[in-house]
Protein backbone atom coordinates (compact mmCIF):
# COMPACT_ATOMS: atom_id res chain seq x y z
CA UNK A 1 0.00 0.00 0.00
CA UNK A 2 1.54 3.73 -0.43
CA UNK A 3 1.97 5.52 2.21
CA UNK A 4 -1.57 7.43 2.88
CA UNK A 5 -1.33 11.26 3.87
CA UNK A 6 -3.98 10.97 5.72
CA UNK A 7 -3.41 7.85 7.69
CA UNK A 8 -2.59 8.98 11.53
CA UNK A 9 1.25 7.75 11.95
CA UNK A 10 1.22 5.73 15.28
CA UNK A 11 4.44 5.38 18.00
CA UNK A 12 5.53 3.72 20.48
CA UNK A 13 6.57 5.52 24.02
CA UNK A 14 10.28 5.72 23.71
CA UNK A 15 9.73 6.71 20.33
CA UNK A 16 7.70 9.74 21.56
CA UNK A 17 10.03 10.81 24.02
CA UNK A 18 12.63 10.92 21.17
CA UNK A 19 9.89 12.86 19.40
CA UNK A 20 9.94 15.69 22.08
CA UNK A 21 13.20 15.29 22.27
CA UNK A 22 13.86 16.21 18.70
CA UNK A 23 11.37 18.84 19.20
CA UNK A 24 13.21 20.45 22.47
CA UNK A 25 16.21 20.38 20.20
CA UNK A 26 14.95 22.18 17.48
CA UNK A 27 13.08 24.84 19.71
CA UNK A 28 16.36 25.34 22.44
CA UNK A 29 13.38 25.07 25.21
CA UNK A 30 11.26 22.15 26.71
CA UNK A 31 9.05 24.48 29.06
CA UNK A 32 7.52 25.82 25.69
CA UNK A 33 6.67 22.38 24.34
CA UNK A 34 5.26 21.59 28.15
CA UNK A 35 3.29 24.50 27.90
CA UNK A 36 1.60 24.26 24.94
CA UNK A 37 0.72 20.80 26.24
CA UNK A 38 -1.32 22.31 29.18
CA UNK A 39 -2.51 25.08 26.95
CA UNK A 40 -3.92 22.64 24.29
CA UNK A 41 -5.16 20.42 27.01
CA UNK A 42 -6.87 23.28 29.14
CA UNK A 43 -8.30 24.14 25.18
CA UNK A 44 -10.06 20.82 25.37
CA UNK A 45 -11.20 21.14 28.69
CA UNK A 46 -12.97 23.91 28.17
CA UNK A 47 -14.84 22.85 25.42
CA UNK A 48 -15.88 19.95 26.71
CA UNK A 49 -16.57 21.16 29.54
CA UNK A 50 -17.86 24.76 29.18
CA UNK A 51 -18.19 27.04 32.01
CA UNK A 52 -16.96 24.27 34.84
CA UNK A 53 -16.28 26.25 37.99
CA UNK A 54 -13.99 23.50 39.78
CA UNK A 55 -11.60 20.86 38.53
CA UNK A 56 -9.47 18.70 40.87
CA UNK A 57 -6.16 17.89 38.80
CA UNK A 58 -3.88 15.14 40.19
CA UNK A 59 -0.18 15.66 39.24
CA UNK A 60 2.64 12.88 39.51
CA UNK A 61 6.50 13.26 40.22
CA UNK A 62 7.07 13.53 36.55
CA UNK A 63 6.96 15.82 33.31
CA UNK A 64 3.15 14.18 33.33
CA UNK A 65 2.69 16.23 36.19
CA UNK A 66 4.04 19.04 34.77
CA UNK A 67 1.66 19.15 32.60
CA UNK A 68 -1.08 18.95 35.05
CA UNK A 69 0.36 22.30 37.21
CA UNK A 70 -0.10 24.08 33.65
CA UNK A 71 -3.20 23.23 33.31
CA UNK A 72 -4.16 24.19 36.99
CA UNK A 73 -2.47 27.47 36.28
CA UNK A 74 -4.69 28.35 33.85
CA UNK A 75 -8.15 27.15 35.61
CA UNK A 76 -6.73 29.08 38.52
CA UNK A 77 -6.78 32.31 36.61
CA UNK A 78 -9.22 31.59 34.42
CA UNK A 79 -11.28 32.08 38.33
CA UNK A 80 -12.02 28.14 38.26
CA UNK A 81 -11.29 26.77 41.79
CA UNK A 82 -8.42 23.95 41.89
CA UNK A 83 -7.95 21.22 44.09
CA UNK A 84 -4.63 20.14 42.95
CA UNK A 85 -3.31 16.77 44.38
CA UNK A 86 0.92 16.29 44.08
CA UNK A 87 1.59 12.61 43.97
CA UNK A 88 5.54 13.76 44.92
CA UNK A 89 5.87 16.59 46.79
CA UNK A 90 6.61 19.75 44.85
CA UNK A 91 10.11 20.56 46.53
CA UNK A 92 11.28 17.28 45.19
CA UNK A 93 9.91 17.75 41.60
CA UNK A 94 12.99 18.83 38.82
CA UNK A 95 13.33 20.48 35.54
CA UNK A 96 10.15 21.67 33.49
CA UNK A 97 7.78 20.20 35.92
CA UNK A 98 9.31 22.09 38.50
CA UNK A 99 8.71 25.35 36.60
CA UNK A 100 5.48 24.28 35.61
CA UNK A 101 4.11 24.05 39.68
CA UNK A 102 6.06 27.32 40.23
CA UNK A 103 3.29 28.74 37.64
CA UNK A 104 0.63 27.11 39.23
CA UNK A 105 1.65 28.93 42.58
CA UNK A 106 2.17 32.01 41.06
CA UNK A 107 -1.94 31.30 40.07
CA UNK A 108 -2.85 30.87 43.65
CA UNK A 109 -3.17 27.08 43.12
CA UNK A 110 -2.33 25.11 47.01
CA UNK A 111 -0.84 21.81 46.44
CA UNK A 112 -2.63 18.84 48.78
CA UNK A 113 -0.09 16.08 48.97
CA UNK A 114 -1.23 12.81 48.38
CA UNK A 115 -2.84 10.70 51.56
CA UNK A 116 -4.98 7.74 51.68
CA UNK A 117 -7.45 9.75 53.39
CA UNK A 118 -7.92 12.36 51.25
CA UNK A 119 -11.98 12.50 49.06
CA UNK A 120 -11.48 13.69 45.81
CA UNK A 121 -14.28 15.59 44.84
CA UNK A 122 -14.99 18.19 41.46
CA UNK A 123 -16.98 18.49 38.13
CA UNK A 124 -13.80 17.23 36.93
CA UNK A 125 -11.01 15.33 37.63
CA UNK A 126 -7.32 15.76 35.32
CA UNK A 127 -5.14 12.75 35.35
CA UNK A 128 -1.87 14.30 34.82
CA UNK A 129 -0.31 11.23 37.29
CA UNK A 130 1.77 8.62 34.44
CA UNK A 131 2.50 9.27 30.88
CA UNK A 132 4.87 8.48 28.31
CA UNK A 133 7.80 7.40 31.61
CA UNK A 134 5.39 5.00 33.53
CA UNK A 135 6.71 1.37 33.55
CA UNK A 136 4.77 -1.56 35.14
CA UNK A 137 1.91 -1.92 36.85
CA UNK A 138 1.10 2.02 38.60
CA UNK A 139 3.40 1.27 42.04
CA UNK A 140 2.10 3.13 45.63
CA UNK A 141 0.64 5.67 45.56
CA UNK A 142 -0.16 6.15 42.35
CA UNK A 143 -2.56 2.94 42.45
CA UNK A 144 -4.77 4.51 44.87
CA UNK A 145 -4.84 7.31 43.61
CA UNK A 146 -6.38 6.03 39.90
CA UNK A 147 -8.48 3.81 42.01
CA UNK A 148 -9.76 6.73 44.04
CA UNK A 149 -9.75 8.84 40.84
CA UNK A 150 -12.61 6.04 39.49
CA UNK A 151 -14.87 5.88 42.58
CA UNK A 152 -15.10 9.82 42.37
CA UNK A 153 -17.76 9.13 39.50
CA UNK A 154 -17.05 11.99 38.03
CA UNK A 155 -15.64 12.81 34.43
CA UNK A 156 -11.83 12.19 33.67
CA UNK A 157 -9.44 14.04 31.03
CA UNK A 158 -6.68 12.43 31.06
CA UNK A 159 -3.34 13.95 29.97
CA UNK A 160 -1.64 12.33 27.69
CA UNK A 161 -2.63 9.06 28.25
CA UNK A 162 -4.70 7.23 31.37
CA UNK A 163 -2.57 6.06 33.75
CA UNK A 164 -2.22 2.55 34.52
CA UNK A 165 -2.44 1.82 30.52
CA UNK A 166 0.36 0.68 28.95
CA UNK A 167 0.84 3.21 25.66
CA UNK A 168 2.74 0.53 23.94
CA UNK A 169 -0.02 -2.08 24.16
CA UNK A 170 -3.35 -1.15 25.36
CA UNK A 171 -3.01 -3.27 28.05
CA UNK A 172 -3.87 -2.56 31.72
CA UNK A 173 -1.67 -5.11 34.14
CA UNK A 174 -4.01 -3.94 37.15
CA UNK A 175 -6.16 -0.45 37.20
CA UNK A 176 -5.91 2.25 35.01
CA UNK A 177 -7.68 5.62 35.33
CA UNK A 178 -11.37 5.07 33.28
CA UNK A 179 -10.68 8.25 31.15
CA UNK A 180 -13.51 10.07 29.31
CA UNK A 181 -11.41 11.83 27.17
CA UNK A 182 -7.63 11.64 26.64
CA UNK A 183 -5.41 14.60 25.20
CA UNK A 184 -2.39 12.65 23.73
CA UNK A 185 0.48 14.99 22.54
CA UNK A 186 3.20 15.69 19.53
CA UNK A 187 2.62 11.74 18.30
CA UNK A 188 -0.22 9.72 18.77
CA UNK A 189 0.49 6.14 20.73
CA UNK A 190 -0.69 2.85 19.48
CA UNK A 191 -1.89 1.88 23.03
CA UNK A 192 -4.35 4.08 22.97
CA UNK A 193 -6.48 2.26 20.02
CA UNK A 194 -6.44 -0.84 20.94
CA UNK A 195 -7.26 -3.86 23.42
CA UNK A 196 -7.84 -2.95 27.04
CA UNK A 197 -7.10 0.60 26.37
CA UNK A 198 -10.30 1.00 24.23
CA UNK A 199 -11.91 0.73 27.67
CA UNK A 200 -10.63 3.24 29.33
CA UNK A 201 -9.02 5.90 26.58
CA UNK A 202 -12.33 7.88 26.47
CA UNK A 203 -12.66 9.60 23.35
CA UNK A 204 -8.72 10.18 21.96
CA UNK A 205 -7.93 13.80 20.75
CA UNK A 206 -4.15 14.17 19.16
CA UNK A 207 -2.84 17.73 20.17
CA UNK A 208 1.13 17.70 17.80
CA UNK A 209 1.56 21.16 19.32
CA UNK A 210 3.45 21.93 16.40
CA UNK A 211 5.54 19.34 16.41
CA UNK A 212 4.88 17.30 12.86
CA UNK A 213 6.57 13.66 13.92
CA UNK A 214 7.01 13.11 10.11
CA UNK A 215 9.41 15.91 9.52
CA UNK A 216 11.51 13.94 12.49
CA UNK A 217 13.03 11.58 10.00
CA UNK A 218 14.42 7.80 10.85
CA UNK A 219 11.68 7.51 13.72
CA UNK A 220 9.27 5.34 11.31
CA UNK A 221 6.12 4.88 13.15
CA UNK A 222 5.22 1.66 14.35
CA UNK A 223 1.55 1.86 12.52
CA UNK A 224 -1.20 3.67 10.91
CA UNK A 225 -4.40 4.45 11.88
CA UNK A 226 -7.23 4.67 9.69
CA UNK A 227 -9.22 6.87 8.28
CA UNK A 228 -13.45 6.99 6.56
CA UNK A 229 -11.14 7.99 3.55
CA UNK A 230 -9.60 5.18 2.88
CA UNK A 231 -12.56 4.12 1.94
CA UNK A 232 -13.17 6.42 -0.80
CA UNK A 233 -9.79 6.44 -2.22
CA UNK A 234 -10.13 2.47 -2.61
CA UNK A 235 -13.26 1.99 -3.82
CA UNK A 236 -13.72 4.92 -6.61
CA UNK A 237 -16.89 4.71 -8.64
CA UNK A 238 -17.03 1.87 -11.46
CA UNK A 239 -15.87 1.98 -14.93
CA UNK A 240 -19.35 2.79 -17.19
CA UNK A 241 -17.64 -0.37 -18.88
CA UNK A 242 -17.62 -2.67 -16.75
CA UNK A 243 -18.79 -6.16 -16.46
CA UNK A 244 -18.78 -8.92 -13.52
CA UNK A 245 -15.36 -11.16 -15.09
CA UNK A 246 -13.52 -7.92 -14.01
CA UNK A 247 -14.60 -8.14 -10.40
CA UNK A 248 -13.40 -11.26 -9.40
CA UNK A 249 -15.03 -14.70 -9.01
CA UNK A 250 -15.23 -16.11 -5.10
CA UNK A 251 -16.12 -19.16 -3.76
CA UNK A 252 -17.17 -19.34 -0.28
CA UNK A 253 -16.27 -22.98 1.52
CA UNK A 254 -18.44 -22.80 4.40
CA UNK A 255 -21.41 -24.55 6.12
CA UNK A 256 -20.77 -28.28 7.16
CA UNK A 257 -24.03 -30.42 7.95
CA UNK A 258 -25.91 -28.13 10.48
CA UNK A 259 -23.84 -25.30 10.25
CA UNK A 260 -25.99 -23.41 7.30
CA UNK A 261 -26.05 -19.94 8.58
CA UNK A 262 -22.21 -19.26 8.47
CA UNK A 263 -22.42 -19.89 4.78
CA UNK A 264 -24.78 -17.54 3.79
CA UNK A 265 -24.04 -15.00 6.22
CA UNK A 266 -20.75 -14.82 4.40
CA UNK A 267 -21.98 -15.58 0.74
CA UNK A 268 -24.29 -12.72 1.65
CA UNK A 269 -21.16 -10.04 2.13
CA UNK A 270 -19.44 -11.37 -0.56
CA UNK A 271 -22.16 -10.16 -2.89
CA UNK A 272 -23.39 -6.95 -1.13
CA UNK A 273 -19.70 -5.40 -1.25
CA UNK A 274 -19.08 -5.73 -5.19
CA UNK A 275 -17.77 -9.35 -6.41
CA UNK A 276 -18.96 -9.97 -10.06
CA UNK A 277 -19.87 -13.46 -9.04
CA UNK A 278 -19.77 -15.91 -5.79
CA UNK A 279 -20.56 -19.43 -5.87
CA UNK A 280 -21.19 -21.46 -2.40
CA UNK A 281 -19.66 -24.73 -2.06
CA UNK A 282 -21.93 -26.39 0.78
CA UNK A 283 -23.56 -29.14 2.77
CA UNK A 284 -26.10 -30.21 0.37
CA UNK A 285 -28.93 -29.62 3.17
CA UNK A 286 -28.19 -25.98 3.14
CA UNK A 287 -28.29 -25.19 -0.87
CA UNK A 288 -32.05 -24.97 -0.91
CA UNK A 289 -32.20 -22.04 1.92
CA UNK A 290 -29.16 -20.50 -0.13
CA UNK A 291 -31.03 -20.61 -3.63
CA UNK A 292 -34.09 -19.00 -1.74
CA UNK A 293 -32.46 -16.23 -0.27
CA UNK A 294 -29.88 -15.45 -2.56
CA UNK A 295 -30.73 -16.67 -5.78
CA UNK A 296 -27.75 -14.85 -7.23
CA UNK A 297 -25.09 -16.96 -5.20
CA UNK A 298 -24.10 -19.88 -7.12
CA UNK A 299 -24.89 -22.77 -4.18
CA UNK A 300 -24.16 -26.21 -4.67
CA UNK A 301 -23.79 -29.44 -2.23
CA UNK A 302 -20.73 -31.11 -1.77
CA UNK A 303 -20.24 -34.73 -1.65
CA UNK A 304 -16.85 -35.00 -2.38
CA UNK A 305 -13.08 -33.68 -3.01
CA UNK A 306 -14.06 -34.16 -6.78
CA UNK A 307 -17.01 -31.14 -6.53
CA UNK A 308 -15.17 -29.08 -4.45
CA UNK A 309 -11.75 -29.07 -6.81
CA UNK A 310 -13.45 -27.96 -9.77
CA UNK A 311 -15.07 -25.26 -8.19
CA UNK A 312 -12.07 -24.26 -6.48
CA UNK A 313 -10.68 -24.35 -10.43
CA UNK A 314 -13.12 -21.62 -11.40
CA UNK A 315 -12.97 -19.15 -9.05
CA UNK A 316 -10.37 -16.10 -8.37
CA UNK A 317 -9.98 -16.53 -4.81
CA UNK A 318 -11.82 -18.77 -1.98
CA UNK A 319 -13.29 -17.67 1.36
CA UNK A 320 -12.77 -20.87 3.52
CA UNK A 321 -13.59 -21.55 7.23
CA UNK A 322 -17.05 -19.97 8.71
CA UNK A 323 -18.89 -23.34 10.12
CA UNK A 324 -16.53 -25.58 8.24
CA UNK A 325 -16.31 -27.70 11.78
CA UNK A 326 -13.21 -29.43 12.71
CA UNK A 327 -14.71 -32.94 11.09
CA UNK A 328 -14.41 -34.64 7.92
CA UNK A 329 -16.60 -32.20 6.16
CA UNK A 330 -14.10 -29.38 7.32
CA UNK A 331 -10.51 -31.08 7.36
CA UNK A 332 -10.94 -32.93 3.20
CA UNK A 333 -12.42 -29.00 2.22
CA UNK A 334 -9.56 -27.14 3.34
CA UNK A 335 -7.29 -29.72 2.01
CA UNK A 336 -8.79 -29.48 -1.21
CA UNK A 337 -8.08 -25.51 -1.27
CA UNK A 338 -4.86 -25.69 0.39
CA UNK A 339 -3.54 -27.86 -2.19
CA UNK A 340 -5.59 -26.00 -4.90
CA UNK A 341 -2.66 -22.81 -4.01
CA UNK A 342 -5.66 -20.06 -4.89
CA UNK A 343 -4.98 -17.13 -2.83
CA UNK A 344 -7.43 -17.29 0.05
CA UNK A 345 -9.59 -15.88 2.93
CA UNK A 346 -9.05 -18.25 5.81
CA UNK A 347 -11.44 -18.21 9.04
CA UNK A 348 -12.70 -19.97 12.23
CA UNK A 349 -12.77 -23.37 12.33
CA UNK A 350 -10.32 -23.44 9.41
CA UNK A 351 -7.68 -22.01 11.18
CA UNK A 352 -8.20 -24.31 14.36
CA UNK A 353 -7.49 -26.96 11.64
CA UNK A 354 -4.34 -24.85 10.21
CA UNK A 355 -3.13 -24.90 14.11
CA UNK A 356 -3.81 -28.34 14.57
CA UNK A 357 -2.44 -30.19 11.13
CA UNK A 358 -0.64 -27.34 9.28
CA UNK A 359 2.76 -27.14 11.14
CA UNK A 360 4.76 -26.15 8.54
CA UNK A 361 2.96 -24.00 5.96
CA UNK A 362 3.60 -20.63 4.95
CA UNK A 363 1.96 -19.01 2.35
CA UNK A 364 2.06 -14.55 0.58
CA UNK A 365 -1.30 -15.53 -1.02
CA UNK A 366 -3.53 -15.59 2.06
CA UNK A 367 -5.93 -13.64 4.68
CA UNK A 368 -6.05 -15.11 8.17
CA UNK A 369 -8.86 -13.42 10.17
CA UNK A 370 -7.60 -15.29 13.40
CA UNK A 371 -9.59 -13.63 16.44
CA UNK A 372 -7.54 -13.67 19.81
CA UNK A 373 -7.89 -17.37 20.97
CA UNK A 374 -7.82 -18.33 17.41
CA UNK A 375 -4.60 -16.35 16.91
CA UNK A 376 -3.51 -17.89 20.65
CA UNK A 377 -4.01 -21.48 18.80
CA UNK A 378 -2.21 -20.70 16.04
CA UNK A 379 1.04 -19.02 17.67
CA UNK A 380 0.83 -21.78 20.77
CA UNK A 381 -0.06 -19.09 23.46
CA UNK A 382 -2.74 -18.41 25.40
CA UNK A 383 -5.37 -15.74 24.88
CA UNK A 384 -4.19 -13.75 27.18
CA UNK A 385 -0.67 -13.40 26.36
CA UNK A 386 -2.33 -12.55 22.71
CA UNK A 387 -4.15 -9.99 24.15
CA UNK A 388 -1.50 -8.58 26.00
CA UNK A 389 0.60 -6.89 23.26
CA UNK A 390 -1.46 -7.67 20.31
CA UNK A 391 0.89 -5.75 17.87
CA UNK A 392 3.45 -8.45 18.51
CA UNK A 393 1.26 -11.08 18.05
CA UNK A 394 -0.49 -10.09 14.51
CA UNK A 395 3.76 -9.79 13.94
CA UNK A 396 4.20 -12.63 15.16
CA UNK A 397 1.22 -14.64 13.23
CA UNK A 398 2.29 -12.62 10.11
CA UNK A 399 6.03 -14.59 10.56
CA UNK A 400 4.99 -17.66 11.27
CA UNK A 401 1.83 -17.94 8.69
CA UNK A 402 2.69 -15.43 5.88
CA UNK A 403 0.07 -13.37 3.74
CA UNK A 404 -1.55 -10.91 5.94
CA UNK A 405 -2.73 -11.18 9.01
CA UNK A 406 -6.34 -9.51 10.62
CA UNK A 407 -5.97 -9.59 14.33
CA UNK A 408 -9.75 -9.37 15.75
CA UNK A 409 -11.11 -7.83 18.17
CA UNK A 410 -11.53 -3.78 19.85
CA UNK A 411 -8.71 -2.11 17.31
CA UNK A 412 -8.59 -4.58 14.71
CA UNK A 413 -4.81 -4.76 13.38
CA UNK A 414 -3.87 -5.99 10.03
CA UNK A 415 -0.51 -6.59 9.17
CA UNK A 416 1.44 -7.39 5.64
CA UNK A 417 4.54 -8.03 6.33
CA UNK A 418 5.48 -4.49 5.73
CA UNK A 419 2.74 -2.24 6.74
CA UNK A 420 0.78 -2.12 10.03
CA UNK A 421 -2.58 -0.94 9.99
CA UNK A 422 -5.12 -0.38 13.05
CA UNK A 423 -8.80 0.41 12.38
CA UNK A 424 -10.21 2.74 15.23
CA UNK A 425 -13.85 1.94 14.04
CA UNK A 426 -16.56 -0.42 14.97
CA UNK A 427 -17.97 -0.80 18.06
CA UNK A 428 -18.94 -3.65 21.25
CA UNK A 429 -22.26 -4.48 19.57
CA UNK A 430 -19.84 -6.07 16.90
CA UNK A 431 -19.42 -9.24 20.19
CA UNK A 432 -22.41 -11.33 18.68
CA UNK A 433 -22.14 -14.61 16.36
CA UNK A 434 -21.51 -13.97 12.96
CA UNK A 435 -19.88 -10.88 12.61
CA UNK A 436 -16.64 -12.64 11.64
CA UNK A 437 -18.15 -14.55 8.95
CA UNK A 438 -19.38 -11.15 7.89
CA UNK A 439 -15.72 -10.07 7.56
CA UNK A 440 -14.29 -12.81 5.85
CA UNK A 441 -16.97 -12.16 3.43
CA UNK A 442 -16.64 -8.93 3.02
CA UNK A 443 -12.42 -9.14 2.51
CA UNK A 444 -13.05 -12.27 0.16
CA UNK A 445 -15.91 -9.75 -2.28
CA UNK A 446 -13.42 -6.64 -2.06
CA UNK A 447 -10.57 -8.91 -3.18
CA UNK A 448 -11.19 -9.11 -7.05
CA UNK A 449 -11.47 -5.02 -6.65
CA UNK A 450 -8.40 -4.13 -4.78
CA UNK A 451 -5.09 -4.36 -5.83
CA UNK A 452 -3.84 -7.03 -3.40
CA UNK A 453 -5.26 -9.17 -1.02
CA UNK A 454 -3.44 -7.26 1.84
CA UNK A 455 -5.41 -3.97 0.63
CA UNK A 456 -8.51 -6.48 0.47
CA UNK A 457 -7.64 -7.17 4.22
CA UNK A 458 -7.33 -3.58 5.10
CA UNK A 459 -10.07 -1.85 3.17
CA UNK A 460 -12.34 -4.77 4.30
CA UNK A 461 -11.81 -4.46 8.21
CA UNK A 462 -12.32 -0.87 8.06
CA UNK A 463 -15.93 -1.07 5.39
CA UNK A 464 -17.24 -3.87 8.28
CA UNK A 465 -16.35 -1.61 11.48
CA UNK A 466 -18.05 1.38 9.84
CA UNK A 467 -21.05 -0.89 8.59
CA UNK A 468 -21.58 -1.91 11.89
CA UNK A 469 -21.15 1.50 13.46
CA UNK A 470 -23.24 2.97 10.94
CA UNK A 471 -25.99 0.14 11.90
CA UNK A 472 -25.56 0.58 15.29
CA UNK A 473 -26.27 3.74 14.80
CA UNK A 474 -29.72 3.66 13.57
CA UNK A 475 -30.67 1.10 16.24
CA UNK A 476 -28.25 0.39 18.89
CA UNK A 477 -25.28 -1.65 19.18
CA UNK A 478 -27.26 -3.99 22.18
CA UNK A 479 -28.79 -6.42 19.64
CA UNK A 480 -26.72 -6.02 16.35
CA UNK A 481 -26.39 -8.74 13.75
CA UNK A 482 -24.39 -9.34 11.34
CA UNK A 483 -27.01 -9.94 8.59
CA UNK A 484 -27.77 -6.51 9.58
CA UNK A 485 -24.78 -5.27 8.34
CA UNK A 486 -25.68 -5.97 4.81
CA UNK A 487 -27.53 -2.94 3.54
CA UNK A 488 -24.86 -0.97 5.45
CA UNK A 489 -22.01 -2.68 3.32
CA UNK A 490 -23.41 -2.04 0.31
CA UNK A 491 -23.52 1.74 0.85
CA UNK A 492 -20.06 1.99 1.80
CA UNK A 493 -19.02 0.07 -0.79
CA UNK A 494 -20.21 2.93 -2.90
CA UNK A 495 -18.28 5.65 -0.88
CA UNK A 496 -18.59 8.45 -4.19
CA UNK A 497 -21.98 8.88 -6.82
CA UNK A 498 -22.54 5.23 -8.48
CA UNK A 499 -21.53 6.08 -12.15
CA UNK A 500 -24.44 6.18 -14.44
CA UNK A 501 -25.15 6.99 -18.55
CA UNK A 502 -27.66 9.77 -17.41
CA UNK A 503 -24.28 11.64 -16.21
CA UNK A 504 -22.91 11.81 -19.43
CA UNK A 505 -26.26 12.50 -21.23
N1 LIG B 1 9.49 18.16 27.82
C1 LIG B 1 8.95 16.98 27.51
O1 LIG B 1 9.64 15.97 27.39
C2 LIG B 1 7.50 16.91 27.38
C3 LIG B 1 6.80 15.88 27.99
N2 LIG B 1 5.47 15.92 28.06
C4 LIG B 1 4.78 15.16 29.07
O2 LIG B 1 5.70 14.44 29.85
C5 LIG B 1 5.35 13.07 29.92
C6 LIG B 1 6.56 12.23 30.06
O3 LIG B 1 7.20 12.71 31.18
P1 LIG B 1 8.27 11.85 31.99
O4 LIG B 1 9.26 11.33 31.04
O5 LIG B 1 8.79 12.71 33.06
O6 LIG B 1 7.44 10.64 32.52
P2 LIG B 1 6.03 10.59 33.32
O7 LIG B 1 5.06 9.93 32.42
O8 LIG B 1 5.68 11.87 33.90
O9 LIG B 1 6.36 9.54 34.46
C7 LIG B 1 7.52 9.68 35.22
C8 LIG B 1 7.18 9.61 36.68
O10 LIG B 1 6.40 8.47 36.92
C9 LIG B 1 7.05 7.64 37.86
N3 LIG B 1 6.75 6.27 37.49
C10 LIG B 1 7.13 5.58 36.40
N4 LIG B 1 6.56 4.37 36.37
C11 LIG B 1 5.80 4.29 37.48
C12 LIG B 1 4.97 3.29 38.02
N5 LIG B 1 4.79 2.11 37.41
N6 LIG B 1 4.31 3.55 39.17
C13 LIG B 1 4.47 4.71 39.80
N7 LIG B 1 5.28 5.70 39.34
C14 LIG B 1 5.92 5.49 38.19
C15 LIG B 1 8.48 8.01 37.84
O11 LIG B 1 9.00 7.74 39.07
P3 LIG B 1 10.45 7.06 39.22
O12 LIG B 1 10.36 5.76 38.45
O13 LIG B 1 11.38 8.02 38.58
O14 LIG B 1 10.58 6.89 40.66
C16 LIG B 1 8.40 9.50 37.53
O15 LIG B 1 8.15 10.23 38.71
C17 LIG B 1 4.55 12.83 28.69
O16 LIG B 1 3.66 11.74 28.85
C18 LIG B 1 3.83 14.15 28.53
O17 LIG B 1 2.67 14.15 29.33
C19 LIG B 1 4.72 17.00 27.42
O18 LIG B 1 4.61 17.99 28.36
C20 LIG B 1 5.44 17.53 26.22
C21 LIG B 1 6.82 17.98 26.60
K1 LIG C 1 -1.94 10.73 32.61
Amino acid sequence: MTASSFQRPLYLADQVRELDRRAIDAEGDGFALMRRAGESAYEVLCARWPGIRRVCVLCGGGNNGGDGYIVAALAAADGVAVDLVALKPVAELEGDARRAAELAAEAGVVPVAWNDELTLDGELMVDAMLGTGAHGAPRPPYAAAISEVNASGCPVMALDAPSGVDVDTGHIETEAVAATLTVTFVGDKLGLHTGAALDVVGDVIYAPLGVDPRSHGGIAPVAWLQTRQDLARALPPRRPGSHKGIYGHVLVVAGAPGMGGAALMTSEMVARVGAGKVSLATDAAHVSASLTRFPEIMARGVRGAPDLEAMIESADTVAIGPGIGNGAWGQAALRSVLDAGKPCVVDADALNLLAREESGIHRDDWVLTPHPGEAGRLLGISTAEVERDRRDAVIALQRRWGGTVVLKGAGTLVYDGDRLTLCPFGNPGMASGGMGDALTGIIAGLSGQLASLGEAARIGVLLHALAADAAALDAGERGLLATDLASYARTLANPQPVSSHADHA
